[in-house]
């Protein structure tokens, strides 16, 4: 039989560089070695495994928080000497999720992202505030005051939202829309659901009508009725 590692190539010491990355929101979990028989294992059971060099043993990522990493695809680079390991990564109990929440003092981005980047990078910095955010931090300070506070929030700014608009002010309704989103994404945040994921659904829905659902818009039911007699 064929061997289903016979592309990569390991290094002298038999190990391989593998980033592991959630196959969900493409969020870099950690960086990892494997040896040929961490990778066969990984094969073998469907869930991530790795070399510890510190520990000269295989274990699993990710359960020292709480759980194994389950494989949704490996991938190699050209020369087979990385691997990208995308795996299924549900929140654990601690709220830790990547291990690259730190930014290197004096690395921070000049710039802030493009309006098209914003949706995404505003949702990285929600959680690594929630993970790694000191004591001023507001958006650690709602995950630590949890759901509820995160939701009645939402609820709040909503509500300023439609006051702007009663109010015909659109740069009001700018402000106000800017506080809901915000706190829409710290409750995605808490869901640990990407906001991609909703862009997701609004392109399915794209340029049908109604989004697709059926419509009970008054009149198109009761002509259905009569439709049906
Ligand atoms: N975009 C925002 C953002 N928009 C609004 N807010 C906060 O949301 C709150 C809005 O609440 P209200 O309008 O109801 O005003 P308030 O009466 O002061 O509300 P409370 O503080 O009493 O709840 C204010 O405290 C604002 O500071 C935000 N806080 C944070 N961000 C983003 O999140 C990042 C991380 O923030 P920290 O966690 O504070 O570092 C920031 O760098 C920003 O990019």
């Amino acid at each position: 039989m064929d061997d289903p590692i016979a592309d990569i190539r390991f290094g002298p010491d038999g190990l391989v560089p593998a980033v592991v990355q959630d196959a969900g929101d493409r969020t870099v979990l950690m960086l990892v070695e494997m040896n040929r028989n961490a990778l066969l294992r990984t094969l073998q059971t469907g869930l991530a495994h790795a070399w510890s060099r510190a520990q000269q043993d295989l274990y699993k990522p990710g359960e020292a928080l709480g759980q194994a990493y389950r494989v949704v695809d490996i991938k190699h680079s050209d020369g087979g000497d990385t691997l990208l390991i995308q795996v299924r990564h549900a929140p654990d109990s601690t709220g830790q999720r990547s291990h690259f929440s730190r930014s290197l003092a004096g690395a921070a981005q000049a710039e802030p992202p493009t309006v098209t980047e914003m949706p995404a990078a505003l949702y990285d910095l929600i959680l690594s505030r929630h993970e790694a955010g000191d004591e001023k931090s507001y958006v650690r300070g709602l995950f630590r005051r949890g759901q509820d506070v995160i939701c009645k929030k939402v609820a709040e700014e909503a509500a300023e939202v439609v006051l702007a608009s009663k109010n015909q002010a659109p740069s009001e309704i700018v402000y106000e829309m800017a506080d809901l989103w915000f706190h829409a994404t710290v409750l995605l945040g808490y869901h640990r659901i990407h906001p991609h994921e909703v862009w997701r659904e609004l392109q399915r829905r794209f340029g049908q009508p109604g989004g697709g659902k059926t419509l009970s818009v008054e009149g198109s039911s009761a002509a259905s009725e009569t439709a049906s007699g």
